[in-house]
């Protein structure tokens, strides 16, 4: 079996390519459940907003060409939700904020610049009979803007205008808008399911009892919180196995079973003798290559297509130690994620580093660290991809080239921020 060697944007170029492989799910989704999630297509603005004119201002509605200055009979009142009658001219109508605006009035003048300033009791206690004589002094025309507080139908989003943009993510705004359009649900990116592998005959699924040299599961849960994240689903399996055909067996009947877009794997793929992973999916079925990547952590890789009743699966190997399987889903399978599936993209930056730090010459050496708000980053916990604890107090991952063998302080670092910065 051949082993490839790649550096690491040549093995991202591969996995890339894999992704391609996998068909882009979409579906209709209530908007909660659509949260977070790519609108798959533009939407359509069914009804305009506002949906009728209406008021910006608790005030009176009124014809410009009436204000001229003589007190004006004050008709009924139009509360919000109110179908208003026409106004009658030469009158003013006292209106709500958001009540429709009615016809034959054209200007809304808001109550603090009216005298009385005040509405009168008939208005403000509904148990009134309406009084015929109230009057009202509005400013002339020459002191209001004709169509003053009058918000237009349709002068937020016309009728059949594009709502909604494809490619965008769905957050409380989009779907505040949806809601408002009386739309119930969203065309969105939908989620693929992945397999997840754990591998080894010492791993046990928390919760277990422990035996003497086993370890918990850490990668399938740190896997399905990643994919989580990135809107994927995931079914996950433990091959409590080292034998391969065993191996062969149990991957096949879960693949048959869940039917996954993607198969990630964790361990079993370096240079041990019991690498189950390699020794059972390097056989000539499948077309899945192993090899090392110029990267550490996260050396070890495999990935190609799987061959199961003639579907052709992409699958990727991912290293078994926890913090390269994270540092492998971080440089390889999110960016083809965010590429084609909408995941979130991390986002990157320079920072300048605290301390010296040592580099292995030739690998792209990423260490987990905290940044702060003053652009400084700090290496936390060793190079070691056992490391969890410095991993889950990292808020960064810092990124020291294959030439560099030793980064001074100050050097200035592309970093990558997995967390927050406080
Ligand atoms: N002679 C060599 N030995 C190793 C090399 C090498 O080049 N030559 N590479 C090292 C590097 S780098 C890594 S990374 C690991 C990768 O090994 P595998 O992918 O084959 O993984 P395993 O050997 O199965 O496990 C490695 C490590 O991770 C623990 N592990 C495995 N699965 C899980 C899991 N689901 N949750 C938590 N921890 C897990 C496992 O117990 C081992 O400690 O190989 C080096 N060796
Ligand atoms: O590359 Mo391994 O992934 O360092 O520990």
């Amino acid at each position: 079996m051949s082993r490839f060697r790649r550096s690491v944007a040549e093995h991202a170029a591969v996995v890339a390519d894999l992704l391609r492989e996998v068909p882009v799910p979409t579906g209709e989704l209530a908007l909660a459940d659509a949260l977070g999630r790519v609108i798959a297509a533009d939407v359509v603005a069914p009804i305009p907003l506002p949906v009728f004119d209406n008021s910006q201002m608790d005030g009176y509605a009124v014809r410009a060409a009436d204000l001229t200055g003589a007190a004006l009979p004050i008709a009924r009142p139009i509360p919000a939700g109110a179908a208003g009658a026409p106004l009658v001219p030469g009158t003013c109508a006292p209106i709500m904020t958001g009540a429709p605006v009615p016809a034959w009035a054209d200007t809304i003048v808001p109550i603090e610049a009216a005298v009385p300033d005040a509405f009168p009791p008939f208005v403000t206690d509904r148990t009134r009979p309406h009084d015929d004589d109230a009057r009202v002094t509005l400013p002339v025309a020459a002191e209001v803007t004709p169509g003053a507080f009058v918000r237009r139908a349709g002068s937020d989003i016309a009728a059949g205008a594009v709502a909604l943009r494809a490619g965008d993510r769905v957050g409380p705004r989009h779907a505040g808008l949806a809601a408002a359009l009386g739309i119930t649900g969203l065309p969105v990116l939908t989620a693929p399911t992945a397999l997840l592998i754990a591998t080894g005959d010492e791993v046990v699924a928390p919760g277990g009892e422990l035996g003497p040299g086993q370890i918990f599961d850490a990668n399938t849960t740190l896997l399905a919180a990643s994919l989580a994240e990135a809107g994927w689903a995931s079914e996950t399996l433990t091959v409590d196995t080292d034998e391969p055909k065993d191996f062969a067996a149990a991957l096949r009947a879960a693949v048959v079973r869940c039917a996954p877009a993607l198969v990630l794997t964790s361990g079993g793929i370096s240079a041990g003798a019991y690498e189950v992973v390699k020794l059972a999916l390097g056989a000539a079925e499948h077309d899945v290559e192993f090899g090392s990547v110029a990267m550490q952590p996260g050396g070890p890789q495999g990935a190609g297509l799987l061959d199961i009743d003639d579907r052709a699966i992409p699958l990727l190997a991912f290293p078994g130690n926890p913090v390269s399987t994270f540092v492998s889903f971080e440089m390889f399978l999110r960016p083809a994620l965010v590429e084609r599936f909408g995941a979130r993209a991390r986002t990157s930056t320079t920072a300048r580093l605290a301390a010296a730090a040592d580099s292995p010459a030739g690998r792209l050496q990423v260490r987990r660290a905290r940044l702060g708000v003053d652009g400084v980053v700090e290496l936390i916990g060793g190079a070691g991809s056992h490391l969890l604890g410095p991993l889950a107090e990292a808020n960064a991952l810092v990124l020291i080239d294959p030439e560099t063998t030793r980064a001074e302080p100050g050097a200035r670092l592309r970093t990558i921020l997995i967390g927050e910065i406080q």
